[in-house]
């Protein structure tokens, strides 16, 4: 293989520019205006005829969940493949090519043998601004052998300050920040893992515990219909959400129908038939006249008699919270008796969105939030807040406004998220929509084979192309979120070229790079059919000797599901206190990271540049 790169004799360092990354469009869909007249209106159910119509860069904070060894190792690893430090170099951002086709293989497969499907989780430029000043905290630690009482001092400020800018309340602050604090000083010294990793994993167990710990879904009725009522202030996102919502329950195989309730605002109704053709979802709407509580009555009725799984009634929202509010929403309550009540609340309001979670609760009683608009708050201190000043959980976040921009919440990915981790269970559970298990077996055995060839590139690529854009899929992976967006422009536009040289050669030539490796004329023919120059045909075909390679000792590694550097940490804070420097997994964890440098190395010819920033600098 090396002999093949030498026999190209190129220099790999221009492909750093045409290397690849995936690309998406998603276009939004175009909706068009339902009449306002009777019936259900659908475009899938006939119509009634009813007249009513760490950045962190800490490579090792536990998630306490059982059965995640594969996602972990994916964590680890990609982790271990990235930066360590503020900004990106472009090697290191393209190296993630590989990372993603592994994770996205890897994961695939070890998730299939999971059961409990489960949906994504949020991804947004969220919380940008809170990891940024929480990993100013660590690295005050950076040169501790122990945390005391003293030298967490200035960290514990930077804590509490990067909360409050955040927006979280005061008093959660200071319970959260006391807690930190006594958990962090009790620890004493944990051999192999440093102060800072520490701090870093009491934070981790301390977010996700302020969170709410575990993710709550929604609760299906045991028999007939499960209703879905739906409040919120004006403009907070609740129709949008009822859409969403539709679209989530209809992906679990649920029969669904939405009822419109707002009579108030003129638009609301065309607003939710419009969303439920959208969705596919039949609505049922009884005009302006009849009053909120009827026509929620009347909705379900229709619904019953249709034997729909999930009725969702969307009600009208105010400018504030008042009394006349608050008792039409008593009333519909009262007449649908509904299995969960979810107060849709706006994360750019911050602080205030959890103060309006627990008045509505009081009021009324609800079951659980949605926190919309997350994708336009990079504060965060609304899914802070949430469940420690309402004691009611987030059940699903927005961030966007199209209809698929709707997640369960999860406090342990989100905790992760905040500390730089990246989400990898959720970018798995992307490429679990886009792939099928069969597909990815087929891909891990070649790529475990060393056989991965252009046409294995292009399908890959093309996969991850589909999980969405360059930029959302990024957000899922450790240490991304310090990639540009001109690196992103960049990266998508390498791609296309990519492309259009895998596209001028032949089947033979994509099924055995070999033949390209060997033959020159071969190479130019690349280069004059995709308009590219000859190095840069080179530069690819070497390229794909060298991930190869790569791929396969890091795809060994993750499959082992053990990657020493998280392990270390969860044994050292379980108290194990074992992992003293010098042993086997010390030297394991060195060893992990020495194989991928020697990895790149050792594939790529000197110059060659390429992927070499895969390997930990
Ligand atoms: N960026 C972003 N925009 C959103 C999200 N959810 C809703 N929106 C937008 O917010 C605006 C208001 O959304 P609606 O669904 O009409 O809000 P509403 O709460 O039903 O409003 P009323 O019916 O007046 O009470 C619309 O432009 C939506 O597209 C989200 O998660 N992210």
């Amino acid at each position: 293989m090396v002999g093949a790169n030498a026999a190209l004799g190129t220099s790999a360092a221009s492909f750093s520019a045409t290397s690849s990354v995936a690309v998406a469009g998603a276009a939004a869909g175009a909706a068009a205006t339902g009449r306002r007249e009777s019936g259900v209106r659908s475009p899938c159910v006939a119509s009634s005829s009813s007249s009513l119509s760490l950045g962190v860069r800490c490579r090792a904070v536990s998630v306490r969940r059982p059965g995640l060894d594969a996602s972990r190792s994916l964590r680890s690893s990609l982790l271990a493949s990235g930066s360590s430090g503020v900004g990106f170099s472009r090697n290191e951002f393209f190296a993630r090519h590989e990372a993603f086709f592994l994770a996205s293989n890897i994961g695939i497969l070890h998730e299939a043998r999971r059961e409990n499907g489960r949906g994504l989780v949020v991804r947004a430029a969220v919380f940008d601004q809170l990891t940024d000043s929480l990993e100013a905290a660590w690295s005050k630690l950076k040169k501790e052998d122990v945390l005391t009482k003293d030298n967490i001092k200035e960290p514990m400020k930077d804590i509490r300050r990067a909360l409050l800018e955040a927006d979280v309340s005061l008093p959660v602050v200071r319970r959260f920040v006391k807690s930190v604090s006594e958990k962090a000083i009790g620890m004493g010294v944990v051999r192999g893992v440093r102060p800072d990793q520490q701090l870093v994993k009491v934070v981790n167990d301390e977010l996700v515990g302020l969170m709410g710990g575990e993710m709550v879904g929604i609760e299906f009725a045991k028999s007939g219909p499960t209703v879905i009522l739906m409040a919120g202030l004006q403009g907070v996102g609740k129709t949008t959400a009822c859409g969403k919502l539709a679209l989530f329950c209809k992906k679990k195989g649920k029969s669904v129908m939405m009822v419109a309730t707002d009579v108030y605002r003129p638009a609301a109704i065309d607003q939710l038939v419009t969303l439920g053709k959208q969705v596919e979802v039949p609505v049922f709407e009884a005009g302006n006249q009849l009053r909120p509580a009827e026509i929620a009555k009347r909705g379900l009725a229709e619904g019953k008699k249709q034997g729909i799984d999930v009725i969702i009634v969307d009600t009208a929202g105010r400018l504030q919270v008042d009394r006349g509010m608050m008792d039409e929403l008593k009333q519909i309550k009262q007449v649908v008796n509904p299995t969960e009540v979810l107060l849709v609340v706006d994360a750019m309001t911050g602080q205030e969105a959890a103060g309006l979670v627990a008045s509505f609760n009081l009021e009324i009683g609800i079951t659980g939030a949605i926190l919309t608009k997350l994708d336009g708050d990079s504060r965060g201190g609304a899914a802070l807040s949430v469940k420690e000043v309402s004691n009611k959980p987030i059940k699903f976040v927005g961030e966007g406004e199209g209809m698929t921009a709707l997640e369960p919440f999860y406090p342990d990915r989100m905790a992760s998220r905040i500390l730089g981790m990246g989400d990898v269970l959720t970018f798995v559970e992307k490429a679990q929509e886009v792939m099928v298990k069969e597909d990815a077996e087929l891909m891990q055995k070649r790529i475990m084979e060393a056989k991965f060839d252009f046409n294995d590139f292009l399908a890959q690529t093309r996969n991850l192309a589909r999980m969405g854009s360059m930029s959302n899929i990024m957000k899922f992976l450790p240490g991304m979120n310090k990639v540009s967006p001109q690196q992103i422009r960049e990266a998508e536009k390498s791609l296309k070229i990519m492309e259009s040289m895998i596209n001028s050669m032949t089947p033979k030539e994509r099924a055995d790079p070999d033949l390209l490796a060997k033959s020159p004329s071969r190479r130019r023919r690349v280069a004059n059919g995709s308009g590219r120059s000859q190095e840069q045909v080179s530069a690819l075909v070497a390229q794909l000797f060298q991930m190869r390679v790569r791929m396969k000792s890091l795809a060994t590694m993750m499959q082992g599901g053990s990657i020493p550097g998280m392990e270390g940490l969860e044994e050292g804070m379980k108290g194990g206190r074992k992992a003293a420097p010098g042993t086997a997994k010390r030297k394991r964890s060195r060893g992990f990271a020495s194989q991928l440098a020697e990895s790149g190395a050792k594939s790529s010819p000197k110059g060659s540049g390429g992927f070499g920033g895969f390997a930990k600098k």
